[in-house]
């Protein structure tokens, strides 16, 4: 699929890092290093604007190795970056660590997947059709 995109930050596009990845890493572009103390959170800038046909949304998520060795984040995982969006893209991350992390200008800091995605048009009923769940959620299989 062929997106549009105004790339304003000092960096190359996002890129697929192997053949067959889901996620385009994202990276920050900023003037000056932001430093994020524990539980600190930073709104970090991408430098790109992008234009996704109707159906298809962008999703920010984590990337596992900051998350694992650094307890870095993505705070509102998954970001919705909605097909009518013109902004730029932003990423919100946070520390969950108990030390400081130091985030560099180009550092890919997030992964962004590209989704299709439905859009319903409700009908008001009184009932529902039963099922063999019915209403047994939040850990109701495998108990006696
Ligand atoms: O991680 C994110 C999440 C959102 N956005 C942008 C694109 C998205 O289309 C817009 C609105 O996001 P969302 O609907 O999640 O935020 P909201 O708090 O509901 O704001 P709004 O009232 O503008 O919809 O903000 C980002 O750049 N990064
Ligand atoms: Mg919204």
């Amino acid at each position: 699929m062929i997106v549009k995109v105004v790339n304003k930050s000092k960096h190359q596009l996002p890129e697929y890092q192997t053949e067959s990845s889901a996620g385009l890493d994202l990276r920050a572009n900023i003037e000056d290093k932001i430093t994020l103390k524990p539980l600190q959170r930073a709104l970090v800038p991408t430098g790109l604007f992008m234009e996704l046909a109707q159906g298809h949304e962008a999703q920010i998520r984590p990337r596992s190795g900051l998350a694992y060795k650094h307890g870095i984040t993505v705070l509102n995982s998954p970001g919705t970056i909605d097909a009518d969006y013109r902004g730029e893209i932003k990423i919100l991350l946070v520390n969950l660590s108990e030390e400081e992390f130091v985030i560099e200008d180009g550092e890919r800091v997030a992964q962004m997947v590209i989704a299709k995605h439905e859009q319903i048009q409700w009908l008001p009923v009184d009932t529902l059709e039963d099922s063999t769940r019915s209403a047994g959620g939040f850990g109701s299989t495998g108990k006696k």
